[in-house]
């Protein structure tokens, strides 16, 4: 993103309305039309003297000299009505969208003016909007109108007008109180101070001082050179729920309900939930109807994770991590994915696990894994087995099958690992931290996957020093199917993992979780092992007199003998 060397850039800014016009009218802000006009009365918006000289057209405005002879000329589009952007939606931000499409090859940037209160969510639509960006679009606005003696919009302004027109930084932006942020990253934390916006997961792509600093390595690279696209079949059917302690499964069952396609669930710290089976079930249930759910942390900072097994019964019940996406951002991946056409629901999961606009951080595992997924693993794969005999190519092979056939375990992609056994993969290989073939599709609950390991003579037992075994994997994930393919094959799980089941299994006791507690039992826990204090789960259940799960356990207890 170098900076730009032509001596006069043109930039189109798009004002939708917010505070950064607004009028008062009868005690409340209203928005209000004419910035171009106000913009022209301010010396640092426009130099009335070169727009003379150069003869620019009524509606063009020229900044002062932004370097040694670098010239910002830009015009004012004001959108017809001007909105609150609190009355913001994806209609609206479609038609921004085309309008910058409309504008593309007449301008080297583009600015667009946008109320603070929903400007994350429209930064995060429009960066799944616009495919194949070149340009910047840097939007911004400002929490007192610029027509204020005291107020932030004038800076926003010029600053956004100087970035898209100086910058190649071919992404959606926000830029405000000197800071541009990657648009899908960030997020308001304030609606006093004019520091509204923050991006708590991706530092700053530029900041503004006495310097403009760009931080390079950050900026994304243009990904292709085709046209600009503009996706606009958006899925308007998504929702956002934020759970709370003891909320109740029938709250989450209506909000589940048809039509609703997706929904982002923000959860607790690290994308944990409540464990109630009640309201797993729920969630399954959802999911296995084909609810895309993707878990984001209410948290202001930080990443989903797999620490907790609050986190990974959620994942068990089909909830996909968002990692560390804003719930903005994730909303706005979520319509754009499913907006896609003809994809399958297995297609539009593999998309959301990707990092598709910068929009959130992969563990660097699950980075290498996930970008070689689908048509890229097809391609690897097929690359390979083109490749022509020679030493070097043999040497190459062998280095890179075993990332490849993680990559196909990972995604539970069975074509892929098949031919690359016939390349001669072992399907036994462990990856410098510890990643087994066998660990990676359990833990994901791929059975095909498993299944196909298991035939080829795969230990089933195998395990790194301290990592948990396959099953107790697949046991987490509650994958009951994985679970009975790998107790089949002789899978245990070690004595360590079967002292610790006691305080889990008490946890699922008095949570009444049947569903967990069979998964427990079908890997060969021991319903009676006591926990960390003294207590066993069949002692809880008994205590509790929950006649169902009582019920359960009896039936489990029963079958003790065929389990194994
Ligand atoms: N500061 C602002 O722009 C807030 C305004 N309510 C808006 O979002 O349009």
């Amino acid at each position: 993103m170098a900076r730009a060397a032509a001596p006069e850039r043109r930039v189109l800014a798009v004002y939708t309305g917010g505070t950064i016009g607004m009028r008062s009218q009868q005690g409340v802000l209203v928005p209000g039309g004419g910035l171009a006009t106000i913009l022209r009365a301010l010396p640092m918006f426009h130099d009335q003297e070169h727009a003379q000289v150069c003869s620019l057209p009524n509606d063009t405005l020229v900044l002062p000299p932004a370097g040694p002879d670098q010239r910002i000329i830009y015009t004012v589009l004001e959108c017809q009505p001007l909105f609150d952007s609190s009355d913001m939606t994806i209609t609206e931000w479609v038609q921004i969208a085309q309008t910058i499409e409309r504008h593309y090859d007449q301008y080297h940037g583009f600015v667009v003016i946008h109320g603070t209160d929903t400007m994350a969510f429209a930064a995060s639509v429009l960066s799944f909007m616009l495919e194949n960006l070149q340009k910047p679009v840097i939007l911004t606005g400002a929490q007192v109108p610029i027509h204020a003696l005291w107020n932030d919009g004038r800076e926003n302004l010029l600053g956004a007008l100087l970035m898209a027109g100086q910058y190649i930084i071919p992404e959606v932006c926000l830029f405000f109180q000197n800071q541009l942020f990657r648009g899908n990253r960030a997020t308001k934390v304030d609606n006093r101070r004019f520091a509204a916006f923050c991006s708590p997961n991706l530092p700053p792509l530029a900041t503004v001082g006495v310097d403009i600093t760009i931080n390079r390595e950050l900026v994304r690279k243009a990904s292709s050179k085709d046209r600009l696209v503009v996706c606009s079949r958006m899925e308007r059917d998504v929702g956002l729920l934020r759970l709370f302690p003891g909320i109740p499964a029938s709250l989450v069952r209506a909000f589940l309900q048809p039509p609703l396609k997706g929904v982002v669930m923000e959860t607790f710290g690290s994308g944990n939930g409540p464990t109630k089976p009640d309201l797993l079930q729920e969630l399954q249930a959802a999911a296995e109807r084909g609810l895309v759910i993707v878990n984001c942390t209410h948290c202001l900072q930080g990443t989903v994770t797999s620490d907790y097994a609050s986190g990974t019964a959620l994942a068990g019940a089909g909830v996909i991590s968002g990692f560390d996406m804003t719930s903005e951002a994730a909303l706005a991946k979520l319509s754009y994915v499913l907006g896609q056409p003809g994809l399958s629901l297995d297609d539009r999961k593999k998309l959301l696990a990707q990092d598709l606009r910068g929009e959130m951080t992969l563990p660097a595992v699950d980075e290498c894994w996930s970008s070689l997924q689908g048509s890229t693993l097809s391609r690897a794969v097929s690359w390979l087995l083109r490749l022509s005999i020679s030493q070097e190519a043999e040497a190459l092979r062998d280095a890179l099958m075993p990332s490849l056939a993680l990559a196909a375990a990972h995604s539970g992609d069975l074509e892929a690992l098949q031919a690359l056994e016939e390349l001669g993969s072992g399907l036994s290989l462990e990856d410098p931290i510890g990643q087994t073939l066998l660990r990676v599709a359990a833990q994901r609950g791929h059975a095909g996957v498993v299944a196909m390991l298991l035939q080829r003579g795969v230990d089933v037992n195998a395990r790194d020093q301290d990592g948990p075994s396959p099953l107790l994997l697949a046991v987490r994930g509650r994958h009951r199917g994985v679970t009975g393919l790998l107790r089949a094959a002789g899978a245990c799980l070690s004595p360590q993992e079967l002292e610790d089941a006691g305080t889990e299994l008490c946890r699922l006791a008095s949570r009444a979780d049947s569903e967990g507690l069979r998964v427990w039992w079908q890997a060969g826990a021991d319903l009676g092992q006591p926990g960390y204090d003294g207590r066993s789960a069949l002692h809880m259940v008994e205590a509790a007199g929950n006649p169902e799960v009582s019920a359960v356990l009896q039936s489990l207890e029963g079958g003790v003998g065929a389990q194994a």
